[in-house]
């Protein structure tokens, strides 16, 4: 099996356990699924996870469409940034994004960002090799609130901690592949976040140290008018 068959298999089991999706409607299994479970991390108000937001299938095509970028052929370059339009899968994704929050049980997003126009216009994909992560920071403040993060191939723990430091108060979240995390009010502003694939001891999730492999995420953001 190829890496990125077993990272999906390792994150969702056979897919025969998955839903069939060959039995499923094309708009649940390349767009929006109805079967979305959306998780309030407890401890940061305004952070949500949802796990499930992309099909395997989804999964698949958004990693092809971003290979098919050829923005990472050289290894050197493991980052990719776009302003302004965006290419069409991301705009798909954004547009899928709004679609499953309007969906949503529970409120996510607040209206305001949910309905903003465009919800993104700022994309960055990251690629991270075995042992590579990102430094704590809270996102620049020429962004808006309200920030997308979908995550691709490897698993990783992402950690939060508020930027006004007291105990020993981090939040560590599982970023499994084809799921979305959203980031509103303090958890965009008053939380860093991070992830650290170096450290020992920082990748472990459940008692279990993650077998890091090749990880991309896409982050979708909005720029603040000048
Ligand atoms: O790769 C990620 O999941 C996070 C990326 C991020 O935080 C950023 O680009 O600001
Ligand atoms: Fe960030």
């Amino acid at each position: 099996m190829d890496d990125e068959a077993e990272n999906l298999k390792a994150a969702f089991g056979d897919s025969s356990d998955d839903d069939d999706l060959a039995d499923r409607p094309e708009k649940e299994t390349l767009g929006i699924r109805y079967s979305t479970v959306w998780e309030r991390v407890e401890e940061i108000n305004g952070l949500w996870l949802c796990r499930n937001f992309l099909s395997i299938a989804h999964q698949s095509d958004l990693l092809s469409a971003i290979l098919n970028e050829g923005w990472f052929v050289e290894e050197s370059i493991n980052q990719a940034m776009r302003f302004g339009d965006l290419p069409s899968w991301a705009t798909k994704l954004s547009d899928i994004i709004r679609e499953t929050v309007e969906y949503a049980d529970v409120s996510v997003l607040p209206a305001d960002l949910l309905w903003r126009e465009p919800l993104f216009d700022q994309l960055i994909v990251n690629l991270y090799q075995p042992g590579e992560g990102i430094c704590a920071h809270v996102d620049l403040l020429r962004f808006e609130d309200g920030i997308a993060i979908v995550s691709l191939e490897s698993p990783c723990v992402m950690r939060f901690s508020p930027t006004e430091k007291e105990e020993d108060e981090d939040v560590d979240v599982l970023l499994s592949p084809g799921s979305l995390i959203l980031m509103s009010g303090e958890a965009r502003y008053q939380w860093k976040h991070e992830i650290n694939r170096k450290q020992k001891g920082f990748q472990v999730w459940e008692g279990e140290e993650i077998d890091q492999k090749r990880r991309i995420s896409i982050t979708l953001r909005k720029l603040c008018q000048a």
